[in-house]
């Protein structure tokens, strides 16, 4: 019998996650009656050890990923389960994601103490958010609201909006879903105001690429839908040289019967946004098509031609 090895971050919600993919693979190992156990192994990452500085100011890419990234490269670790906004866009030679699983919400959510929705939120309320995404579409929406930086875990976060004079929060629904702390929540964000992270709400599970027993039993747990559109959304923000410390969202779906969805049949429906992080210009526009990569490229040059470019140039400094 072999023992598969997962490597995690040490924060509350890694090894949450960590925990319910491996309950999951077990599942799949039971069911093929396949001969794998499984081992977590906990590794400090620098992201992890900077949590109170701004992570724009020191070069958020990859910060969560690349000791991880490493030990598997060493043989250390088979697996690593990474929350798919975290995942740098491209991976190292050797490495690879083997498996996308099925996406959980992936709106952002409002924790808030002084009235349930965005709508209800008095005049000139104080909003913590560190993310320039978030900030840049909640004073789009709400110029009086005054957003202040707020870091840590989410378990911090939630306490500081207790202990530091926070009126709410916003945090991604799926964290708090898979903390199993969603009574939290006092609202949603709906996409058409506050564009998610790309790939919020979804997990990559990643592997080496020689590694053919897991990436067979990988293969298994991965959902194809999930997987191309958090691929659109991915090539999107990889086409705007993106990374996650930028004012960029973006939320992909899959072509459902419903009326009135313009997508084609067996289609992807991209939008996309780039944003000046005071939320005085937001630029955002739709594509439909069938090739992931491809629409991701259309929609990001379709932001391009619109000055997608000067506002990001402005934010990097
Ligand atoms: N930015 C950190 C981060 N990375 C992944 C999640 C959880 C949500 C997810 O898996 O998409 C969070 C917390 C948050 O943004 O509130």
């Amino acid at each position: 019998m072999r023992t598969i090895v997962v490597g995690t971050r040490q924060s509350q919600l890694a090894l949450t996650q960590t925990g319910q993919v491996i309950n999951a693979l077990k599942q799949i190992c039971e069911l093929q009656a396949l001969p794998f156990q499984f081992e977590i192994r906990k590794i400090l990452t620098k992201g992890d050890q900077i949590l109170d500085v701004t992570l724009s100011k020191v070069g958020g890419k990859g910060l969560f990923v690349k000791e991880i990234e490493q030990a598997m490269m060493d043989k250390e670790i088979d697996l690593a389960v990474h929350s798919m906004k975290d995942m740098p866009s491209e991976l190292p030679e050797g490495l690879m994601t083997g498996a996308v699983p099925r996406r959980v919400d992936p709106r952002d959510a409002l924790i808030s103490r002084v009235g349930t929705t965005l709508d209800e939120l008095p005049q000139g309320a104080k909003v913590g958010t560190s993310s320039l995404r978030r900030a840049s579409q909640l004073k789009a929406y709400r110029p009086d609201l005054h957003i202040e930086s707020i870091r840590g875990n989410i378990d911090s976060r939630l306490r500081k909006l207790e202990t530091e004079g926070f009126d709410a929060i916003i945090l991604a629904a799926a964290g708090l879903y898979r903390m199993g702390w969603e009574d939290r929540i006092t609202s949603f964000l709906p996409v058409d105001i506050c564009l998610p992270a790309v790939g919020q709400g979804a997990l990559g599970i990643e592997c080496r690429e020689e590694d053919e027993e897991v990436r067979h039993l990988l293969s298994l747990y991965n959902d194809p839908d999930t997987a191309a559109t958090v691929a659109a959304e991915r090539s999107f923000l990889g086409s705007l040289n993106g990374g996650c410390q930028v004012p960029i969202g973006a939320f992909a779906s899959l072509h459902n019967k419903e009326w009135g969805d313009e997508t084609p049949e067996g289609g992807i429906r991209l939008t996309g946004m780039v944003g000046s992080p005071d939320g005085t210009v937001i630029l955002k526009e739709t594509a439909s098509g069938e090739r992931p990569h491809e629409l991701g490229e259309q929609v990001a040059e379709m932001l391009r031609s619109r000055g997608a470019e000067e506002i990001l140039s402005e934010v990097r400094g």
